[in-house]
């Protein structure tokens, strides 16, 4: 060996030396077992350098704990299996997961309970105040910039890691510490005399016992206020390594019982405290918790939260991330009455992104006063929403319109009720007559899919998914989830069912995509009757079904008796349906005469206007009147008729095969029938959810999605006809997240093929028509229908109403007479829009 050889391997033997010591290994040790090492490898330096001397640290920890229990048989090691012990560095980054995988479970465990010590040493000087001073931030700053000098990867290398340690499905329940980072920890050891861990010290099941906290694989280390930055409490401006500029903004939450801790954190915001206290009264834990956020210009935002317990806890274990995710999605849907089947933790922390995103870049609430005054952004949200001034009153159903364009009393989808890609605010009704909007992402026309693009209702992460690319990651590493594929049952099963309505109306329903095959309809719950929600009076004793009310005697059929029975006394002693169970003529035209020409019938008028009190609560304007609606009525449990009495059609169900397709328009999802429809055939019922408006008001300050598509229908018949109703009277249907095919139904503004007849079964009460028992809304083909020809209703938007608060979509009807002439290229409909508008 020559001198120079001896040199190398002097400097090697000191290079060991010194990466052991860091991992507080004796010199003594790795001297020892690096001769052993090295008498197995034949010499082999290669080997043991790599990774940062990961696998001489690998063989000590062995050989250590076999000596502990007596074995000697470490040598057995099998040194030529580079993968399973030696990963590239770049390989490790690319995977974190990975580079641990191939440990034996002593080794791991070995490696949890020697960063587990560091970890509990620390956290037994808990130190809350070292959270928001520059002395943790400067530390991890230093972290990154040694990761960053390590790697030959770009700047954004830490980011990369941590946060795809932190979404990565495959990374979740996985230890991923490298060597380095446990080097990295130990050698920052002083640095954990405050709460905060090494990251990395968290996941694996079986491991033991090892901090006395609980927080995410965060980014906490790696997101650092820059040295020479000016600092705020707030928005901290993080260096170039997170691309851009950036900031951080940290929150700390509870401050628990101790009123001490809010002072000394430094936090004097009132608000801050209260949220804590408040999130604290029940828990006679004493702990803490904060969150941090950080966001860059180009797109990225991470999350970090932590939970400080005070006291110790022996039973420790760290969960399994997709119970502990299970767990809180079950507290929230109880805690919040969540009824979205889609809810989940990970799609919320997404959307906490998006709307920080949004909030930061004040794409739609304004100013971005999340940055500057250090609230948390979900309270920015809410107090960012655009509240309309006294005299932006919200018209529910577009009364005004309604009058003008005939279509008082019907059941109307409200404006669209769209936090959706098309930028559209949401509609809100408070319950005492106030208008709340809010507003959503920005990803307006660019959402509005046409062709094979999808919608971002069916990708909800549509942001990240523009920004990704075809392996499924984005630009920065983040791991795009596909939400495309979300079913029905929230399994990817759906083209196996292939009827949505999984088995519960009489014919299959199947779904059909042309366009766009990978896309299937968003997730909700069939029902194929309406639910009452929560708190919609509906009520309804049988005993005020009165023999006028029904057919005790009849037998049979009620069509094929020679006089008409009680049951045809609403439609004028004639039944509504034909023998073959169509709606007749004359009373399908007075129907549609009523829709298209308002003008010639009659209205109601109501005391007290459930519309105008919904507007203005402290003074509301007059009723604008109300159509009166004509009902078919059907027999009842009441009647002696069979169920297949001719007078018995929309209680039957669908009887026709309905298919869901994907439009090519860009509306979305539509249906239509296999076969060809007569003029006055039932198609569906619409079903959903029965709230009162203060429901769904409640619900839509909740729900704060993207989706584009909306799905509630005021209920409004008959209101005229009662004296006063009250809040809980005030009714609408939701199908957005419980509901049937119709559903699906799109917009046509002139000559839709659709009409909506109120149906009374089970109940007199025209007002509550549509929610009474099983009375419902059913659509009839106003004409003939080709097979295959989209099924489309007219919702009654007044597209030509600027006053309305709510922004309608764009629509994409194609009819002629289109009334939505800003968009549409149509120059018939510009020249009738008076003639055809309703
Ligand atoms: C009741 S949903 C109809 C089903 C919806 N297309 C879907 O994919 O779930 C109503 C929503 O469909 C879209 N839509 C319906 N008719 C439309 C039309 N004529 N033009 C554009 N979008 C339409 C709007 O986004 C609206 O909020």
């Amino acid at each position: 060996m020559d001198i120079r050889t001896t040199m190398v391997q002097d400097q090697k033997v000191i290079d060991a030396l010194q990466a052991m010591r860091e991992m507080d290994i004796p010199d003594e040790t790795t001297h020892r077992n690096l001769q052993k090492l090295l008498k197995l490898s034949k010499n082999n330096w290669a080997l043991i350098e790599q990774d940062n001397f990961s696998r001489l640290a690998d063989y000590i920890f062995e050989s250590e704990e076999h000596k502990e229990q007596g074995a000697e048989k470490v040598e057995e090691v099998d040194l030529r299996a580079p993968l399973k012990e030696l990963h590239p560095r770049h390989d490790w980054e690319a995977s974190p997961s990975a580079a641990f995988s191939g440990l034996p479970p002593l080794k791991e465990q070995k490696l949890q309970k020697h960063l587990g010590d560091i970890s509990s040493d620390a956290t037994s000087k808990p130190s809350p105040r070292s959270y928001i001073n520059g002395e943790r931030t400067e530390h991890s700053q230093n972290h990154c910039k040694e990761k960053q000098n390590q790697s030959v990867s770009s700047p954004r290398t830490c980011y990369h890691q941590d946060f795809e340690e932190l979404y990565h499905p495959s990374c979740r329940q996985t230890v991923s510490v490298s060597r380095e980072k446990k080097s990295e920890a130990k050698r920052s050891s002083d640095m954990y005399l405050t709460n905060e861990k090494p990251t990395g010290v968290l996941n694996s099941m079986n491991v033991q016992p090892i901090v006395a906290s609980a927080q995410f694989e965060v980014p906490l280390s790696v997101i650092h206020p820059s040295d020479s930055a000016p600092v705020r409490t707030e928005g901290l401006p993080i260096p170039n390594d997170f691309m851009g500029t950036q900031t951080l903004l940290e929150y700390r939450m509870p401050c628990n019982n101790s009123e001490e801790k809010c002072e000394d954190d430094g936090i004097s915001d009132q608000q801050t405290c209260s949220t804590a206290s408040l999130e604290h009264t029940n828990n006679p834990e004493s702990h803490s918790s904060s969150f941090e956020i950080a966001s860059s210009e180009i797109g990225q935002v991470k999350i970090s939260l932590q939970f400080n317990y005070a006291h110790e806890r022996p039973d420790f274990r760290v969960p399994n991330l997709d119970a502990l995710f299970k767990m809180v999605e079950d507290k929230c849907i109880k805690s919040y009455k969540i009824v979205n089947p889609d809810f989940s933790i990970k799609k919320l922390m997404q959307d906490f992104c998006q709307s920080y995103l949004d909030a930061a870049t004040e794409r739609k609430i304004g100013k971005g006063k999340a940055l500057v005054n250090g609230t948390p952004p979900l309270d920015v949200l809410k107090k960012s929403s655009v509240l309309p001034k006294a005299n932006h009153v919200f018209k529910l159903t577009i009364l005004e319109s309604s009058v003008k364009s005939s279509l008082n009393s019907r059941a109307q989808i409200p404006r669209p009720i769209s936090t959706d890609g098309l930028g559209l605010p949401t509609q809100i009704i408070q319950p005492k007559g106030k208008l709340l909007l809010t507003t959503k992402g920005e990803k307006d026309e660019e959402d509005i899919f046409s062709g094979s693009k999808p919608s971002s209702s069916e990708s909800s992460m549509v942001l990240d998914q523009s920004e990704g690319t075809l392996d499924g990651t984005n630009p920065l590493g983040l791991v795009v989830h596909n939400q495309s594929k979300c079913t029905l049952d929230g399994s990817n099963s759906f083209h196996k069912v292939a009827d949505i309505s999984k088995g519960q109306e009489r014919y299959k329903i199947t779904v059909a995509n042309e366009v766009c095959t990978e896309l299937l309809p968003p997730s909700f719950h069939y029902i194929p009757r309406n639910l009452v929600y929560q708190n919609a009076y509906i009520q309804f004793p049988l005993a005020r079904i009165g023999d006028e009310n029904c057919c005790s005697s009849c037998d049979g059929d009620c069509l094929s008796s020679p006089v008409p029975c009680a049951c045809a006394g609403e439609t004028g002693g004639e039944f509504g349906y034909t023998v073959e169970g169509l709606v007749k003529k004359e009373f399908l035209d007075e129907c549609m005469s009523l829709c298209r020409d308002p003008k010639k019938h009659s209205f109601v008028y109501c005391k007290e206007c459930p519309l105008e009190r919904s507007n203005d609560a402290d003074l509301p304007d007059k009723c604008k009147g109300h159509l009166v609606r004509k009902f078919i009525k059907e027999c009842w449990s009441k009647c002696g008729c069979h169920i297949q009495c001719g007078n018995r059609v929309v209680q039957r169900g669908i009887s026709r095969e309905l298919q869901v397709f994907f439009t090519r328009e860009g509306k979305g999802w539509g249906i239509r029938a296999l076969h060809k429809l007569p003029r006055g055939a039932f198609v569906c019922e619409y079903v959903g959810e029965v709230l009162t408006n203060t429901e769904l008001y409640e619900r839509n300050v909740r729900n704060t999605g993207n989706e584009r598509h909306t799905y509630p229908v005021l209920l409004d018949a008959d209101w005229g006809s009662e004296a006063v109703l009250k809040d809980d009277e005030l009714l609408c249907l939701d199908a957005t997240y419980y509901g049937n095919v119709a559903r699906f139904v799109n917009h046509r503004c002139f000559d839709a093929n659709l009409i909506d007849i109120p149906i009374e079964i089970e109940s007199p009460d025209h007002h509550y028509y549509h929610v009474r028992m099983c009375n419902s809304i059913a659509f009839f083909t106003s004409r003939e229908v080709a097979a295959m020809e989209e099924l489309t209703w007219d919702y009654g938007i007044d597209f030509l109403d600027h006053n309305h608060p709510i922004k309608a979509f764009q629509c994409l009807c194609g009819s002629k007479g289109c009334r939505d002439i800003q968009h549409s290229t149509n120059s018939a409909s510009r020249s009738n829009r008076h003639v055809l508008s309703r």
